[in-house]
């Protein structure tokens, strides 16, 4: 800011009538001033970048820090109704926006803030008559930035609400292009994709229209000051109220405000857009920062009648928190009169009264018609959702009480479909330990030849550290369940949840995967969810489930006696399938 008062100083220095080696030893002394004005400016400059944009990164990472695990908390009935893409897109594109404008344009806009403020005072100094000519600009120009920004705010909102929506359509269906070539649907979503991009496109040519109109009202604004401050200066040098240094630094100053004014105007726009973006990002992580971790505390303390301060119950999705059984689990498992309904399908009654007694160390099957809610029954179990009326036990104690992270790393699963992450087979396996880190390669080996899967895996050119693709596409299904068998053993859990495949295995594939089961069941509270009618004769006990409750149980000769039953028809129509060999 001291530059345009020294160029005016010069000038003053050069019109005055003096001695030429006082007027020489006068510049050199300024000219002195201003190298180290500017060797000042420029180390100022230095840290001012560096810094903020230092600071500015740090803050991105943060906020993707704790987007990420805000998302990783809440609830399932969250994750029913939110879509994958979407979240992603918030990871990146919106954490994006709102660092830009807290790296960049903080900086820039302080920067153009302190300049106006000073060139202002410095003005006022040179001369306030001027000043107060030069600052009629402010009250037009903050009433266009205060509706502009509103309007900035509030597409921004919905070009990032778009831009996420167009995400989850690319994300869902490149994960799911196997399904779209099958159907030969390439275009047909090409076409879904554009709609939606071309939406966005609509969308910022308005963002673009209302940006254009406000810079250049606030340009055409500023030469309108410049000019009348060249207009009145001018006249009050003729009149001689100015030296013809003031107004040369006078004039500086507006062009310098004039400058910081388009930083300014900018750093404005990039703000709202900022704030528009964040939006939904605050929704996120408010979501259970603040309103989920209420009410789960507010939920364990009525349940536990204590106070845990980690305690927030895993109903909510959320890790961590509750009571941690310090007696050994006995794996007796009782839904007693259950209730239950999906939350993003409210109107649906899944369960109404359904009682089931899974007793320890015995293997129950679950049937009945699709849809019936055979899934449904380990959701409950793993409280990914909990029942709105009756309780499930485990030895006892209602699992609302129990650490859901406890309670689930008591419990292991063999879903339908089971997912594999992108990494090695090894990596896969060991996701079954609570701390992957520290498996050793033996327990590795010997979880994967209990699960039949030792042979195929070292039969692979990179054996163990084979990678297995994005959910696990490059192995066979029999091979995929094989190696879920293995991450369950090696998790060696009190009690296990058995989806069983409807999709038939091959008879080899199928002959390893059902003995790896067998191994796996042993010695466990089983629940099997069957299909074939070799494991529902195995079981201890059948449970029929039908209209939301358990109609009829018990042993396969009993429920077969039952004329009309329902289990004796499912049998009868082959619903159940028959295994292979005959079974
Ligand atoms: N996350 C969910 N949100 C809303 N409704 C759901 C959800 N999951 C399942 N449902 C519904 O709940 C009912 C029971 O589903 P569930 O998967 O438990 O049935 P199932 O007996 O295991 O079926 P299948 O034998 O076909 O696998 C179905 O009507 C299903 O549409």
């Amino acid at each position: 800011m001291a530059v345009p008062f020294c160029i005016g100083k010069v000038i003053d220095i050069i019109y005055s009538p003096s001695e030429q080696e006082k007027m020489k030893e006068k510049l050199t002394t300024f000219c002195q001033i201003m190298v180290g004005v500017f060797i000042v400016g420029a180390v100022a400059n230095f840290g001012r970048v560096y810094l903020m944009s230092v600071s500015g990164n740090r803050i991105i990472n943060r906020l993707r820090q704790t987007l990420f695990s805000s998302i990783m908390r809440q609830e399932m009935g969250f994750f029913d109704k939110t879509k994958t893409g979407e979240l992603v897109n918030r990871l990146s594109a919106d954490t994006t926006l709102v660092g830009q404008s807290v790296t960049q344009n903080i900086s820039d806009g302080l920067r153009a803030v302190a300049q106006a403020t000073g060139g202002v005072g410095m003005m006022m100094y040179v001369s306030p008559k001027l000043t107060g000519i030069a600052l009629l600009i402010v009250p037009p120009v903050s009433i266009m930035a205060r509706y502009y920004g509103r309007f900035l705010r509030a597409i921004t909102k919905d070009v990032q609400d778009s831009l996420a929506n167009t995400t989850q359509i690319a994300e869902e269906k490149i994960s799911n292009i196997r399904t779209v070539r099958a159907f030969g649907h390439e275009t047909t979503e090409e076409d879904r994709y554009n709609t939606g991009i071309k939406h966005v496109l609509d969308l910022t040519y308005k963002e673009a229209l209302m940006r254009a109109m406000f810079f250049g009202s606030v340009g055409l604004a500023g030469n309108c000051v410049v000019l009348s401050v060249f207009y009145y200066g001018g006249t009050m040098m003729t009149e001689s109220q100015i030296s013809v240094g003031d107004l040369s630094a006078f004039l500086l100053y507006a062009a310098y405000i004039g400058v910081s004014l388009g930083g300014m105007t900018s750093f404005y726009s990039e703000m709202m857009k900022g704030l528009g973006a964040s939006t939904r990002l605050w929704e996120l992580t408010d979501r259970t920062l603040l309103y989920q971790y209420m009410v789960d505390i507010i939920q364990v303390v009525i349940i536990t009648g204590r106070y845990h301060p980690g305690g927030i119950p895993g109903g909510g999705g959320y890790p961590g928190g509750g009571l941690i059984p310090t007696s050994p689990v006995i794996g007796n498992i009782e839904f007693n009169d259950v209730r239950f309904i999906y939350p993003s399908r409210d109107d649906v009654v899944i369960f109404d009264k359904l009682s089931l007694l899974v007793p320890s160390g015995s293997i129950t099957a679950v049937v009945g018609p699709s849809g019936s809610g055979k899934s449904t029954v380990g959701s409950l179990l793993l409280r990914y959702y909990d029942p709105s009326q009756g309780s499930v036990t485990l030895d006892g104690e209602d699992i609302k009480k129990i650490d859901p992270t406890w309670l689930r790393g008591q419990i292991g699963t063999v879903s339908q479909e089971p997912v594999l992450f992108s990494c090695s087979v090894r990596d896969n396996i060991a996701y079954g330990s609570q701390d992957p880190t520290t498996v050793t390669d033996e327990e590795i080996y010997e979880a994967a030849k209990k699960a039949n899967a030792y042979h195929f895996i070292n039969s692979f050119p990179d054996k163990f550290n084979t990678l297995v693709g994005e959910r696990g596409q490059t192995l066979s299904g029999g091979q995929r369940q094989r190696v879920a068998i293995a991450r369950a053993i090696l998790k060696n859990p009190k009690i296990l949840i058995l989806d069983e495949a409807t999709s038939a295995l091959d008879a080899e594939s199928e002959y390893l995967v059902h003995e790896a089961l067998e191994r796996l069941m042993v010695g466990r509270t089983v629940i099997t969810i069957a299909h074939r009618l070799s494991t529902i004769k195995s079981a201890d006990q059948i449970a029929v489930i039908d209209h939301g409750h358990v109609s009829e149980i018990g042993s396969y000769s009993q429920l077969m006696d039952i004329p009309d039953g329902l289990f004796r028809k499912l049998v009868e129509r082959q619903t159940i399938t028959v295994d292979v060999n005959g079974s």
